[in-house]
């Protein structure tokens, strides 16, 4: 039998709630001035640096020796101008970290509520996700706003978090706050959690850890075959798609959602197929985007590959190396899929 991850799973649940109390409180109060640009000219708010402190603080706690692959870092908040930013990060942080979310008795694990951090802590907290990632060992990935652009619109985003050994993700959760959590009755409220343990299958619970349901994608056929693809155009490739659909007779239009709550959605069978093709050269996918969603789709049944039909190789640093796309679905529904795409290629290929 293979590991079950409890202890980590309980911790990563937990701190995901944490972190998901926090963006979805900090949303109604976000002021034009708590977003930044980064470099990559993608946006940053407070949430997305508070929710990396709050996670990677609970996980120092419970596992002190484990590094961290974060997508954000501190440094803009070191410097004089993050001062106001800064503040309001630790203010957000605190509350969450403080929070009495009726997690139980767990100071064990340092679940909380804990006690509150000086800034210096969760400065260095935020830090702590600096790790180069590789091919040997245990290390967690922290998203802690996935779908930045979806949050700031109001839409979906998801806060994700990964533990990866030896390159393979072992266990996944991901917290989708303005999801549906019947997606057959959207008016019955939002905020979902999906978990994922490798060789013991994938489960949603609600935001508030209860009414634990097991995920198995189920099968699709020509007729229910539909994609889920980004909003964004620049992060994969809407005509592309488009051609898939076409050549598998698709008429369905794809469904469009912000982060890796198109793998959840994937997992608890809305939509056949989540297919991210390359806009342009360049751009390296990161672990971050994809590691806890690759478990959770795998562990509901499902296969998750490049292009190539190669699986994504989590062992190669921060990112998943050359970009050759992915393509997530159900087991009959992949094979059909990545024909269609290596077909649209060969086509591609042909006429340069
Ligand atoms: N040119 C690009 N191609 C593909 N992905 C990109 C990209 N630029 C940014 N991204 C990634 O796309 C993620 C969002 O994916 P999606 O479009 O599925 O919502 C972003 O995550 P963050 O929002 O965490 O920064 C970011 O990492
Ligand atoms: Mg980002
Ligand atoms: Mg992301
Ligand atoms: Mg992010």
């Amino acid at each position: 039998m293979s590991h079950s991850y409890a202890i980590e799973e309980q911790v990563a649940v937990a701190a995901v709630r944490r972190a998901c109390h926090l963006t979805s409180s900090v949303f109604n109060r976000l002021v034009k001035n708590e977003t930044l640009t980064k470099g990559d000219k993608s946006p940053v708010t407070v949430g997305d640096y508070a929710a990396q402190a709050v996670i990677s603080s609970i996980l120092h706690h419970a596992f002190p020796g484990d590094p961290i692959v974060g997508e954000e870092d501190a440094s803009d908040l070191r410097a004089e101008e993050g001062r106001v930013l800064k503040d309001r990060i630790i203010e957000l942080a605190n509350e969450a970290l403080t929070a009495e979310l009726g997690l139980g008795d767990s100071t064990t694990w340092g679940i909380g509520p804990g006690q509150e951090k000086s800034a210096e802590e969760l400065l260095d907290a935020i830090d702590r996700g600096n790790h180069p990632g590789g091919r040997e060992g245990r290390m967690w990935t922290i998203d802690p706003i996935d779908g930045t652009k979806g949050f700031l619109r109001g839409e979906q985003y998801a806060v994700c978090l990964s533990l990866i050994v030896d390159a393979k993700v072992q266990l996944g959760v991901i917290g989708c706050p303005n999801l549906p959590v019947d997606p057959s009755a959207p008016e019955n409220g939002t905020g979902c959690i999906f978990t994922a343990v490798r060789g013991h299958g994938a489960q949603q619970l609600t935001l508030n850890g209860s009414n634990p349901t097991p995920l198995v994608i189920p099968q699709t056929t020509p007729e229910t075959l539909n994609f889920l693809e980004s909003v964004e155009a620049a992060h994969s490739s809407h005509s592309f798609n488009d051609r898939i659909s076409s050549i598998l007779n698709i008429t369905r239009p794809s469904t469009r959602m912000d982060s890796q709550a198109k793998y959840c959605c994937l997992a608890r069978g809305e939509g056949g197929a989540y297919l991210r093709m390359p806009t342009g050269v360049g751009y390296r996918e990161k672990i971050w985007d994809h590691a806890p969603g690759q478990v959770l789709v795998e562990e509901a049944g499902g296969v998750v590959t490049d292009s190539r039909g190669e699986p994504l190789d989590f062992g190669l640093g921060r990112t998943l190396g050359e970009n050759f796309g992915v393509i997530a679905a159900g087991k009959g529904a992949h094979s059909r899929v990545l024909a269609a795409v290596q077909e649209a290629l060969n086509e591609t290929k042909a006429k340069v």
